[in-house]
């Protein structure tokens, strides 16, 4: 079943969403490489503007993905009414100010209305959004209302815990830290229960994030 917005390079002509050609995006590389003082036809180089492109679509694949389909498909499940968490999911994504990598974890966390959805997909949605230039806000939200939006739960609870490298190896350069964000719906923003439930589950139930 071709999913929306699936479509490979070759099927879209090369072309991205923005109208921009692949020839457009390798030239603005080779800029990139001569303005950093570097001479782009010596033999380490001459094929970098392709691989950094090719490298692109990878990383903002995220894009070309509709986060509703992949949460289409759920079952019925009446007997588990529990919260169910996923924790430790790797996050590879990158900052939207500087494109460098941020690298993290997210916790996702879910209480089920009588639906649930098959766990891979709740990973394949932390991706999706992932693929694309974020700051780590915007990234909780959008993971956090995907889920509440398409699967209805009880509750969604999204934890993200990250180190950015435009501020380990770069600007400010404090390796060691790291920036902590959530998103709490339903339950687990009206329950303070059920939140500390959920943070004791993730590994922050110190009380650093309980009144998150
Ligand atoms: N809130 C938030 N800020 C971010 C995130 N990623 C990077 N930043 C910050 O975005 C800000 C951009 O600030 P600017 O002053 O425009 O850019 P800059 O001169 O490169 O800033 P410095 O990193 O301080 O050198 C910096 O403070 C970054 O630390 C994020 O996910 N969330
Ligand atoms: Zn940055």
């Amino acid at each position: 079943m071709a999913r929306i917005g699936q479509l490979t390079p070759e099927q879209s002509g090369g072309v991205s969403r923005s109208g921009a050609s692949r020839e457009r995006a390798e030239k603005a590389v080779r800029t990139l490489i001569e303005w950093a003082g570097e001479d782009p036809d010596r033999e380490g180089l001459v094929g970098t503007p392709a691989r950094v492109v090719r490298a692109y679509e990878e990383f903002f694949a995220g894009y070309r993905e509709d986060p509703v389909e992949l949460l289409a498909t759920t079952y019925e499940e009446n007997s588990y009414d529990e919260m169910i968490v996923l924790r430790d999911i790797r996050l590879e994504t990158h900052c939207e100010h500087h494109i460098v990598p941020i690298l993290g974890k997210v916790h996702v966390g879910y209480l089920p209305s009588g639906r649930v959805v098959g766990i891979s997909k709740l990973v394949r949605v932390v991706e999706v959004f992932a693929k694309r230039m974020q700051i780590q806000e915007s990234l909780t939200a959008q993971i956090a209302d995907a889920i509440q939006t398409v699967l209805e739960p009880k509750g969604v609870a999204v934890v993200i815990e990250a180190a950015h490298q435009c501020m380990t190896t770069r600007g400010v350069r404090k390796p060691g830290v790291s920036m902590v964000t959530s998103r709490l719906l339903g339950a687990f923003r009206e329950d303070p229960q059920m939140r500390r439930d959920y943070l004791a589950m993730i590994g922050q139930g110190q009380g650093r994030l309980d009144s998150a």
